[in-house]
């Protein structure tokens, strides 16, 4: 894996000596927002309208951030307005590609081999990391957002005059309570499992780990009196949460050591976890064999055989009880 510099591809590892052993993530850097009527959103310019047809979405089905755009696809019924690509699992030298491969959506705009060609189609000398998610604009030919937090806030809302399906994940009454959700678990559980994973210090590893199961068990107890997170009400701070939960056991505890515990055995988020997974439409976002692949046989110098583990025997569709 590796980033565009001045629009050159350099395979690199992240540099985490700069920061004690830290991982750091950067920021997204195209952060303009699709709109009902063009206008600009809360950052970046404006010439975003909302049009069936206009908008492609490069996602990876492994990624955690790139899952919660597939998941409000789905759940606002998107799939006929907004085009989908996926990535092959094994993020390699060449970064994300499109290697042919079981589940693999080929890149119909400008069939790249690779995903960098879709950062340097927008911007010929972009500098930075070649992430997913990336919403595509076609009539404008450039990147509208890589930011997935963002992504999902314009699919809740932006499509809904133009065929998107009725549902509001963001309802202004618990939005600030969703913020502060969503805060507290960003750095802690959907960052936090990745601090803990690309930690190159044990120090740095440790001062991830006891802030992450601390808050899973702050999670527990909030679920245990009452159904989601913000009450009975599903909320955007699920979704952003429930990514994270579904890779837990397969992935997170054994590859990035975050093996305190597992979900099994927090019967209220294991149960919670299930729910979500059950609602229609979002276990076929759900895609095991390319996460494990992925995450297991792309960071070589966390796992340098590669050998992707065959277990967890756990089954996401048995009853909730919820
Ligand atoms: N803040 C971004 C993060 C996206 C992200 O880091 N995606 C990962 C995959 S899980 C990626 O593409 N990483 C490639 C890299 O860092 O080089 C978002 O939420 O959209």
């Amino acid at each position: 894996m590796g980033l565009l510099v001045d629009g050159v591809w350099q395979d690199q590892w992240y540099d985490t000596s700069s920061a004690g052993g830290r991982f750091i993530r950067k920021a997204s850097q195209f952060r303009n927002w699709i709109t009902p009527d063009g206008r600009p959103g809360p950052t970046g310019a404006g010439g975003f309208q909302a049009e069936p047809g206009r908008y492609h979405l490069y996602v990876s089905y492994a990624c955690p951030w790139a899952h919660r755009t597939l998941i409000f696809q789905v759940l606002k019924g998107l799939e006929n307005i907004i085009s989908v690509s996926v990535v092959h699992w094994l993020m390699d030298k060449n970064g994300w590609t499109f290697a042919p491969g079981e589940g693999v959506i080929a890149d119909p705009l400008f069939n790249a081999k690779v995903l960098h060609e879709i950062y340097t189609h927008a911007d010929p000398n972009y500098t930075g990391r070649v992430t997913v998610p990336i919403l595509w604009d076609k009539q404008a030919k450039t990147i509208v957002n890589n930011e997935s937090s963002e992504i999902i806030r314009m699919f809740n809302s932006a499509f809904d005059q133009v065929g998107a399906q009725p549902g509001d994940y963001y309802p202004e009454a618990l939005r600030n309570r969703i913020d502060e959700l969503n805060e507290r678990i960003y750095n802690t559980v959907n960052n936090g499992v990745y601090k803990c994973g690309f930690a190159t210090t044990q120090a740095a590893y440790e001062e991830a780990l006891n802030p992450l199961f601390d808050s899973l068990d702050w999670i527990e107890e909030i679920l245990s009196t009452q159904r989601y997170l913000t009450g009975n009400r599903l909320t955007e701070a699920d979704w952003r949460l429930f990514t994270t939960l579904v890779r837990f056991d397969p992935v997170y505890v054994g590859h990035f050591k975050c093996n305190t515990r597992r979900i099994v055995d927090y019967p209220h988020l294991w149960g919670y976890v299930r729910e979500l997974y059950q609602i229609p439409g979002v276990a076929k976002t759900v895609n095991f064999s390319h996460i494990k692949r992925h995450y297991y046989q792309s960071h070589e110098t966390i796992n340098p055989t590669r050998i992707v583990p065959l277990g967890p025997k756990i089954n996401f569709t048995e009853p909730h009880n919820r």
